[in-house]
């Protein structure tokens, strides 16, 4: 049985649907993205998971118990970080821990948590809130998330304002999380991040799921592209088409998709003297997929 089961979810703010039958699961140790555009529905979505907002109808089960509005027992189980996390100023790392587990029967180990989550060193236990930078905050804030060892954690926008390093490592705090059996669901405009990191996802439109599937199975969309520099770039864009593949000359490189291998390319462009400098292929890009999903979703298909 999955840990999360979201069913049939509606919620309206006037006559804007922002959630429309929304139904997916989550299971025991995947990381799964909600992904889609601004305005979609998924802080709503998330919120309604977390029982911070009220859905007119369907269900959300976690971990064998319903979730709504009015029932937050299940949330004992679960952790959050949607936008920025609840800091105080003038308190510093440990004690915002001991604040938030005050109403939990048995906290995460503060050391523990503090080194996992990288705020430990520093004399980061030690500084008030005021001076942490957002790293720091950020930091903080997965901690909170975590001081119920909860089963889920449910992270909105987690990698906002982070420098490289930061993003690298909260990467490799989540995977090694999920490795331990803890799940995740994130929502990240950083779909390069979100793609490093991602075993499942579940894909919202004008707020409706349009496709739940593994990460390798969404890639799927994305057919296999071969990016090419030559010695005569128009020359080989026609004789792609001619060919009957998709080709187009994007920045100075050729984009060729619908050939059946890369060995029919190489050949039809060797064969009309034009040479070829560089090659790449493409594949199973996170960005791509989900705009032709996107973009088929608002033709109707
Ligand atoms: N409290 C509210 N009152 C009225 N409309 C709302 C409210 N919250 C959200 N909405 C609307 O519901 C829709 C879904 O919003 P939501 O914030 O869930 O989208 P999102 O996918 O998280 O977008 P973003 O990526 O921009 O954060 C939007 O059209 C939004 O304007």
């Amino acid at each position: 049985m999955a840990l999360l089961e979201v069913k049939n979810i509606d919620k309206n703010f006037g006559k804007k649907k922002a959630m429309d039958n929304i139904s997916f699961t989550v299971n025991a140790g995947h990381i799964v993205g909600l992904i889609g555009p601004n305005g979609a529905g998924k802080s709503t979505t998330m919120r309604a998971v977390t029982g911070l907002m009220s859905y007119s109808s369907g269900s959300i089960n976690f971990d064998g118990q319903s979730v709504t509005f009015n029932n937050h027992q299940a949330l004992d189980r679960m952790g959050n970080l949607i936008e920025y996390p609840s800091i105080y100023p003038n308190l510093t790392a440990l004690e915002h821990l001991k604040l938030y587990a005050m109403d939990t029967k048995q906290p995460a180990d503060f050391k523990e948590l503090m080194q996992k989550t990288q705020i430990d060193g520093d004399n980061f236990g030690k500084r008030k809130a005021k001076n942490f930078s957002l790293g720091m905050k950020q930091r903080l804030g997965i901690a909170i998330a975590l001081i119920r060892n909860p089963k889920l954690v449910i992270l909105d926008e987690p990698m906002n304002g982070l420098d490289p390093q930061s993003v690298h490592d909260l990467r490799g705090l989540i995977r090694s999380l999920a490795d331990e059996g803890v799940a995740f669901l994130i929502s990240s405009h950083l779909l390069d991040e979100l793609q490093k990191l991602v075993d499942d996802v579940v894909i919202i439109n004008h707020g409706k799921i349009i496709e739940t599937a593994t990460m390798t199975e969404f890639f799927s969309h994305d057919k296999v592209r071969w990016t090419l520099a030559t010695s005569n770039n128009d020359a080989a864009v026609q004789l792609s088409k001619s060919n009957g593949w998709d080709a187009t000359l994007d920045e100075g490189h050729v984009q060729v998709s619908g050939a059946e291998n890369l060995q029919q390319v190489i050949t039809a462009i060797n064969g009309a003297d034009i040479q070829i400098q560089s090659l790449n292929t493409v594949t199973g890009n996170l960005e791509k997929s989900l705009l032709d999903v996107l973009a088929s979703d608002d033709k109707g298909e």
